[in-house]
């Protein structure tokens, strides 16, 4: 490398910090202290996501405080990782007796926790086997392994030709299998070339899925029951049922991806709950450890999960110590608090109170339990909306432009939704 003069290098630096200043975001209403972090994260860190301007510092609950001890309810709980609200004292409890006894293992070795997890969630979902891993995307991956390797092994399918279907606009995380299945380009454009044998049909249509099961190099269908990142989607009443049946009927798995709508967040178990219905493969993931920690999981009957034998499939901290305990934890809270039941009764709350809101700004409520959607206006933007609600003391976020996810712990109370739907209907009139 030629070596630069001092004089050089200092200009080059003085560039540099010119250039990130003058891509430092300066935030309205925002405390020198905040902007003095965001203006850090901006110099320091890769700019993959395009956060809010508010800086927090503590969760409890259904709240966060920002750095200058603000407080507002959390109406993301960090997409549905955080259902059982933040830093659960039981959790948390758990947390820290297992963090001093043993954190790793490796599957190289027994613990003494993992089989408790394992047979806890399979008893609770009702599935034989389980698979632990980390984050929902890798519960994605292992899902369609296993789908791939059964239809070559299992239904006949001729080698490397196994098709598996996802519906359009879906969304199950940032690997290149995940993103060669999107169909939304700021998801996939430029990390190409894509997974061979990925096909999308369009999402809540029972015709299509048919027609696209006639073909018997298809494995599998992975589809949320009901869309999260496309905007909370409620597919109409009979889609699970129909898929369900379409499936069994041609031979194909049906991979439910409830990672974000499982775990009670739609006022049920699992989504899949409101149909009776039960994917071939599910997978959990986000809430499954309270928020505290990455657990995935998929589960599926013997008949299926014998496929994995011992070295086709794995992962460091996959089954490790800490977060099967944390996740049998975050799962006997869950149900022992009722959070469940909760979030049915308090989504029904939420959304009469939404549908309430001035219909010039909010065209539209949707959702299920405490996954829910409002779809703003295109005469008022979404992310100032979203500023207004964070200087009224609530945070949410938008969504693919102008829907804006409502989506708190689910153990928010009465009081605490009217609080913020109080909160809500003062920063629309802020806004206009
Ligand atoms: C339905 C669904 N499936 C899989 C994933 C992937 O989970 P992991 O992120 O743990 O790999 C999701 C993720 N959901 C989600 C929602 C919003 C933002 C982001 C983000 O990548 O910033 C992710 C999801 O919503």
């Amino acid at each position: 490398r030629k070596l630069l003069s001092p004089s050089q290098s200092i200009i080059n630096r003085c560039i540099a910090s010119a250039s990130s200043s003058s891509i430092k975001s300066k935030a309205k209403n925002v405390s020198s202290k905040t902007q003095s972090i965001i203006d850090r994260e901006t110099r320091y860190g890769a700019a993959n996501y395009h956060p809010l301007p508010v800086v927090i510092q503590r969760g409890s609950g259904p709240y966060v405080w920002d750095i200058d001890g603000n407080r507002y309810f959390d109406f993301l709980s960090a997409y549905s990782a955080v259902n059982q609200g933040h830093c659960h004292p039981k959790i948390l409890e758990a947390l820290k007796k297992q963090a001093e006894t043993i954190t790793l293992t490796s599957r190289a070795f027994h613990n003494d926790i993992l089989g408790e997890f394992e047979q806890y969630a399979c008893e609770l979902f009702g599935y034989e086997k389980l698979l632990p891993m980390n984050t929902g995307v890798e519960g994605g991956e292992t899902a369609i392994k296993l789908a791939r390797k059964w239809g070559y092994n299992v239904k006949g399918i001729p080698k490397n030709k196994a098709v598996v279907l996802f519906a359009e606009n879906n969304f199950w995380g940032r690997t290149l299998a995940a993103v060669s299945s999107s169909t939304d380009p700021s998801c996939y454009e430029g990390f190409g070339p894509y997974m061979p044998n990925f096909k999308t049909i369009p999402y809540n249509n029972l015709q299509a899925l048919e027609e696209a099961c006639k073909d018997s190099n298809v494995c599998a269908f992975m589809v949320e029951p009901i869309q999260g990142e496309a905007g909370v989607f409620v597919p109409h009443e009979g889609y699970l049922s129909g898929i369900r049946d379409i499936c069994t009927k041609n031979n194909v798995l049906w991979i439910g991806d409830e990672i974000q709508t499982g775990l009670g967040r739609t006022g049920k178990l699992l989504a899949c709950d409101h149909e009776n219905v039960r994917p071939d493969i599910l997978i959990l993931g986000k809430a499954l450890a309270g928020g505290f920690y990455p657990v995935s999981a998929v589960l599926a009957n013997d008949k299926l999960m014998h496929i994995f034998t011992p070295g086709t499939h794995g992962s460091t901290f996959g089954g490790n110590p800490l977060g099967a305990r944390l996740a049998v934890t975050s799962l006997k809270v869950l149900i022992e608090e009722g959070m469940v039941e909760n979030a049915a009764r308090m989504g029904e709350l939420l959304r009469s109170e939404l549908k309430r809101l001035p219909k010039d700004v909010v065209k539209l409520v949707r959702g299920k339990g405490l996954l829910n959607a409002i779809v703003i206006n295109s005469d008022y933007d979404a992310w100032e909306l979203c500023l207004h609600l964070r200087d009224h003391g609530l945070l949410a976020k938008p969504t693919h432009g102008d829907k804006i996810r409502f989506a708190p712990p689910l153990n928010i109370t009465k009081d605490e939704v009217l609080e913020c739907c109080s909160i809500i209907s003062k920063a629309i009139n802020a806004m206009k």
